[in-house]
């Protein structure tokens, strides 16, 4: 048995996991934590993780990026590995996951889905064929009008992907909008679209002279996401300290 807290029970997230997690008996939901709560859970839920005396085998994190830093703190004292699903945070934050991955067993991922972990491999070896073949590559993902970070993080992991081939050479570009020139050849551009209920759509497209590859993913539900971050719980469970990704929960 894994005995989990959910930081960000209450979110979509959070919802969507305790929701699979009624079909799963190998995992038992100890605590949640979320800002606001109503006391529907058949569970305790604390506001702040720092104040949860529950004991858990494993944290899985949907919640936002400002209460990741509690959340650190938490896993750090506590010794207890975490599933650290949360977008958006800041360059200091992930110097912080370095930090506590050297004390506690953190896995982070920007998308739990098998497709794009999957397709963060196939990136790599179209960008060593196209990208000296002069392709220039661009990446266009679109969520629902609730998300709050721009690009999502699952944008910038694709192009770090891609980035890591190319010796880390390309630059980053989120607004071509005050600038008058032609696209030099070395960037990457990142477009975000934010609308309606889309769950999550991102695309890689390697633009060259006459013809264009496009690389698509299409999330059709957060359950593809919940079902990940459910699999790396419990590989995650009495792990040693480190950093870990989906990679090593995958095998690929
Ligand atoms: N890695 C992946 O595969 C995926 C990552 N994500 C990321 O996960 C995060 C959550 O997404 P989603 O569930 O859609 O967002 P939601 O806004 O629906 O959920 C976030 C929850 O966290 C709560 N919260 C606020 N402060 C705290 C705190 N101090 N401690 C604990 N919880 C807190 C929020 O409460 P309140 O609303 O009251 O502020 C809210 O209930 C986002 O960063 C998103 O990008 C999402 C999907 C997949
Ligand atoms: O906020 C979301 O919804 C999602 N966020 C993640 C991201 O920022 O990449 C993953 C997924 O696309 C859904």
């Amino acid at each position: 048995m894994t005995n989990v807290i959910i930081h960000g029970c209450n979110g979509k997230m959070g919802q969507t996991i305790l929701e699979l997690l009624k079909e799963e008996e190998e995992i038992k939901v100890a605590a949640g934590v979320d800002a606001f709560d109503e006391g529907k859970n058949p569970f305790p839920v604390f506001s702040d993780i720092r104040t949860c005396d529950v004991s858990a085998d494993v944290v899985i994190d949907f919640s936002v990026a400002p209460a990741v830093d509690g959340l650190l703190q938490y896993c750090v004292r506590e010794h207890i590995p975490c599933v650290l699903c949360t977008t958006g945070l800041s360059s200091e934050q992930l110097k912080k996951v370095e930090e506590a991955s050297k004390e506690t067993a953190i896995l982070k991922s920007a998308n739990m889905s098998l497709g794009i972990n999957m397709l963060m491999k196939l990136l790599k070896d179209a960008t060593a064929i196209l990208a000296p073949a002069g392709f220039d590559i661009e990446i266009v993902e679109k969520h629902h009008k609730l998300k709050v970070d721009a690009p999502s993080g699952t944008a910038l992991a694709l192009g770090d992907s891609v980035s890591e081939v190319l010796g880390g050479e390309y630059e980053y570009v989120y607004d071509r909008s005050g600038r008058r020139k032609q696209r030099p050849k070395k960037e990457i551009g990142f477009s975000a679209v934010r609308g309606g209920t889309i769950v999550g759509d991102h695309d890689v497209i390697f633009a060259g002279a006459d013809e264009v590859i496009t690389f698509s993913h299409r999330a059709y539900s957060k359950a593809v996401f919940a079902k990940g971050a459910i699999q790396a719980a419990k590989f995650l469970k009495g792990r040693p300290a480190g950093l870990y990704d989906m990679s090593d929960v995958i095998g690929c």
